[in-house]
């Protein structure tokens, strides 16, 4: 005998369109369509909503309480040693800010580039500080292999220490003579690509913020980067009012503690067609989702050689004939891969196998 079955949940009316610009643990601000923003609890425990969703939410007194989330077209997460959370989704772009100044980790540049791949998410790096010179060509040079796996990379000075630099010196012969792989931007990244930024010579382009603005524009960008890259000051330059926009987060949570430790959405533009998410932290970036045997084809440089693997399982940790080990060999060529990205590749491919 069938048990009955219940009767399906009366849909909630009155449901209103919302835009989560900040998220507070247990409650959020939500920007209407049209309207003043409003702090919103979401209803039940499990609903766990992060800045960038577009959530249905019902009005109750001067507060809200949050019904629903629409579907994430992509979802990020921070990690700690226990735990992984989400924090932002339905993003456009990852804009990785690193500078010459201090000397950037290649570990965690990886890591949010591979979390870019998994979630389908345009990266940019933009590499700042270009007005110090010495320590600017070393870090471009460092960026080479990124260049030539196909990543977008701009140079920038945002702040420079005395304005109206001459140009780049030259950074030497790098990576710049291997073929770059095939586009992997979105197709729309690539309206006002100049030669250069991508793949391109070694003399990385004059840095104009002009240029960058143009790739924020239309778009839903998160920006995140080690401290001191100079997030704060690029933030300001950028966004018309940033101090403004935190504070009336801060007026609608009533307090202005929380709004510079969370992630937080800041509007472009007064039509409200291009938005940066500022985003605290960089080194916890969360990939536990990720399965360990997907890493290789989140890895630009590495996913062309796993067709040349003998075994279809392997790990190309201690296989014999792995094309990823072959290419870690060969790594002078155009098409190698550096000592330094295997090292990240099974690094990073311990760290999931153990988590899973
Ligand atoms: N030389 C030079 N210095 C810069 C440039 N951009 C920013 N700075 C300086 O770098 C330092 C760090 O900049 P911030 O904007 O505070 O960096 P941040 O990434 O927000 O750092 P946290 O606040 O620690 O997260 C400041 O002293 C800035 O003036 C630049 O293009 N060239
Ligand atoms: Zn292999």
């Amino acid at each position: 005998m069938s048990r009955p079955r219940r009767a399906p949940a009366p849909p909630v009316t009155g449901l209103r369109e919302g835009l989560v610009v900040s998220a507070h643990g247990r409650h959020c601000v939500v920007e209407p369509p049209a309207g003043e923003r409003v702090i919103c609890h979401p209803r039940g425990k499990k609903l766990a909503v992060v800045v960038g969703d577009r959530v249905r939410w019902l009005p109750s007194q001067d507060e809200g309480t949050i019904e629903r989330i629409d579907e994430r077209r992509n979802l990020l997460y921070r990690q700690d040693e226990v735990r992984t959370k989400s924090f932002a989704a339905n993003l456009d772009q990852v804009l990785i800010l690193l500078a010459a100044e201090p000397e950037f980790s290649e570990h965690q540049l990886a890591r949010a580039l591979i979390a870019c791949e998994a979630e389908h998410i345009a990266p940019l790096i933009v590499l700042n500080k270009a007005d110090l010179t010495e320590s600017f060509s070393r870090a471009w040079q460092r960026l080479a292999p990124y260049r030539a796996m196909g990543y977008a990379v701009l140079p920038l000075a945002v702040k420079p220490r005395h304005p109206h630099p001459g140009p780049l010196p030259p950074v030497g012969e790098d990576a710049e003579n291997a073929t770059p792989v095939a586009s992997r931007v979105l197709p729309a990244l690539r309206l006002g690509e100049r030669a250069g930024v991508r793949g391109g010579p070694a003399t990385p382009p004059p840095f104009a913020f002009d240029e960058l603005l143009t790739r924020l524009r239309g778009r839903t960008t998160l920006i995140l980067g080690p401290s001191g890259a100079g997030k704060s000051t690029l933030i300001n330059r950028a966004v018309p009012g940033a101090a403004a926009q935190t504070g009336e987060i801060s007026q609608a949570l009533n307090s202005g503690k929380h709004t510079t430790t969370t992630t937080t959405w800041y509007w472009l533009d007064g039509e409200k067609n291009s938005a940066l998410i500022d985003s605290p932290g960089f080194q916890e970036f969360g990939l536990r989702h990720i399965d360990p045997m997907q890493l290789a084809a989140y890895m630009p440089d590495i996913r062309p050689h796993v067709a040349e693997c003998r075994f279809y399982n392997c790990t190309h940790l201690h296989e014999p004939g792995c094309g990823v080990a072959e290419a870690v060999k060969s790594r002078s060529s155009a098409g190698g891969i550096s000592a330094n990205r295997y090292k990240i590749y099974s690094d990073l491919f311990t760290e999931l196998k153990s988590n899973a």
